[in-house]
């Protein structure tokens, strides 16, 4: 079966996957006053190929804003969380989403090559995030799944700096999975650098905190095409 997930994304001018997160690991206020509503509305007018959502409660999220965000749109959601077992799966089912995280650094290998296979049966996307080479290299085979780099640690909960070029250097690895969409997340706020990484050849990125700040969201979106010499998108976001 095919995935509307990775299809929107490698089909897409601007395959950024936009992130709702409504606090930072920090516990700063993302959302500043904004319903997920409007950010949603915003991030499609961005031409977000597929949206992201934080359900984690240390990041403010849960399963709620999920609901909400996929009653507003109809773009493939990923639901964001440390899923460990098949009820988590049934429920982002349940509530619409497209694709769920699956965090390699929390689940040994045999528990995440089982909860790939029940996501896949269950219509689900699996959105396998690694974070070092090793995790890359014991990953089961990948051809229905995407493969992301965390360029954050995700053990201390994504505080502390972000390592972009740590994409760099494991997508060969990423690539030896299998899966048809690397993409790199985390810690992505310069346009250079997110056009250096899709240069690299990953198929998107995942970027929240960077754009949820953003006052211009139009900027980041139109100087992004501009390094990648892509002709403009529509973004009619402020
Ligand atoms: O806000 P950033 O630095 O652009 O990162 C987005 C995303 O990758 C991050 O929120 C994330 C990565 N892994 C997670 C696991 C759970 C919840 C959230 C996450």
């Amino acid at each position: 079966m095919g995935s509307p997930f990775i299809d929107a994304l490698l089909g897409a001018a601007r395959p950024v996957i936009m992130e709702l997160k409504p606090r930072s690991a920090d516990g700063e206020d993302l959302f500043r006053g904004r319903s997920p509503a409007e950010i949603t509305a915003r991030y499609e007018a961005a031409g977000a190929p597929c949206l992201s959502v934080v359900t984690g409660r240390w990041f403010g999220g849960d399963t709620e804003l999920l609901a909400e965000v996929v009653r507003r749109t109809s773009l493939p959601v990923l639901q964001k969380d440390f899923i460990t077992n098949l009820g988590q799966l049934r429920t982002a089912a349940g509530l619409g989403a497209s694709a769920v995280l699956l965090t390699a650094a929390v689940l040994p290998g045999a528990a995440l090559a089982r909860l790939a296979e029940q996501a896949l049966a269950l219509g689900l996307t699996p959105f396998i995030e690694v974070a070092s080479l090793a995790e890359a290299e014991a990953l089961p085979p990948c051809e229905g799944c995407v493969v992301a780099v965390n360029n954050r640690d995700i053990r201390n909960r994504e505080r502390g700096e972000a390592d972009t070029d740590r994409s760099l250097r494991l997508l060969p690895a990423v690539r030896g999975t299998g899966t048809p969409c690397p993409v790199s997340a985390s810690g992505i706020d310069d346009p250079e650098v997110a056009a250096g990484l899709l240069s690299a050849s990953y198929a998107g990125l995942l970027v929240g905190t960077h754009l949820l700040r953003a006052d211009r969201l139009e900027s980041w979106c139109e100087a992004l095409d501009r390094l990648r010499g892509v002709p403009p998108a529509p973004c009619r976001a402020g």
